[in-house]
């Protein structure tokens, strides 16, 4: 059964039509990579997804139940998780707060006004397992803004895990990466336990190949072929679309 059930997305911005009958399966432990040429629609789709934009027409069904038409944090509420392509943190704050803020968020209990940070024990130590997890314990007392680039990246992945997401949305997330940077996270990525299902753009085929137990292909707004790795690589239109199209990766 899936997980994740995407049917027949179409979204327009006025004239421009970009996603036209997008759709994909999403089963529970996947490592599924969308790749496509540069506008093919990837970001929009997952913007879909997440909620973050409104499709037009279409369904996006998680577990048997339809969230399409709900705000962003309910589907958060409901396990999903994503990163954006931009950084989205809180850049003078330092790296355990932007933990503990995102931790304290999706608690259960009230925030009480006046109850010290230092009296969540559980966030506390929630937050060092992420920070010593993620390779970034050395760094907890810092301020965001003097990470490195690739480390507010890995922040980006340690903030949407706070949430517990059954299905995690990663929107590129080694663009920008030295090589050393991108090969530390994904070895990184991979260590994510197969409880979090990952839906994932990417555009490095190096990334994409080492990842992915399943590639969809979108291109101009339609997604092609959904496939085993191996089958993506060894079909001719794709080869012909996509890794010579433009695209910014290799074969
Ligand atoms: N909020 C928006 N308003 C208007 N047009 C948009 C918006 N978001 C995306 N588009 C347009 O939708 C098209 C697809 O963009 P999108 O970012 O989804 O593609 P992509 O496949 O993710 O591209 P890339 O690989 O370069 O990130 C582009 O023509 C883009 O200009």
């Amino acid at each position: 059964m899936s997980l994740l059930k995407i049917k027949g997305l179409n979204k327009s911005f006025k004239a421009n039509h970009v996603l036209r009958g997008a759709s994909l399966d999403l089963s529970a432990g996947d490592r599924h990579v969308i790749i496509g040429p540069n506008g093919a629609g990837k970001t929009t789709f997952v913007n879909c997804i997440y909620g973050t934009i409104p499709l037009d027409t279409g369904e996006v069904i998680l577990e048997d139940q339809p969230i399409h038409t709900m705000p962003s944090y309910k589907r958060v509420g409901l396990g999903i998780g994503r990163t954006f392509q931009k950084n989205n943190l809180f850049e003078n704050l330092t790296v355990a707060n932007n933990v503990y803020l995102a931790l304290l968020s999706t608690k259960k209990y009230s925030m009480k006004a006046f109850k010290p940070l230092m009296l969540y024990e559980d966030v506390l130590e929630e937050c060092d397992a992420f920070l010593e997890e993620w390779k970034l314990a050395d760094r907890k007392d810092k301020k965001v803004n003097e990470l490195s680039y690739g480390e507010q990246r890995v922040m980006e992945i340690i903030l949407s895990l706070c949430s517990k997401p059954k299905i995690l949305l990663l929107d590129e997330p080694t663009s920008g990466m030295s090589p050393s940077e991108t090969s530390k996270t994904i070895e990184l990525i991979k260590k994510i336990p197969r409880s979090v299902s990952i839906l994932m753009i990417e555009h490095d085929m190096d990334v994409v190949f080492s990842t992915a137990n399943k590639i969809t292909v979108l291109h101009h707004g339609e997604t092609i072929m959904s496939d085993e790795p191996e089958k993506i690589r060894g079909d001719k239109m794709i080869q012909e679309i996509y890794f010579g199209g433009g695209a910014r990766a290799h074969a």
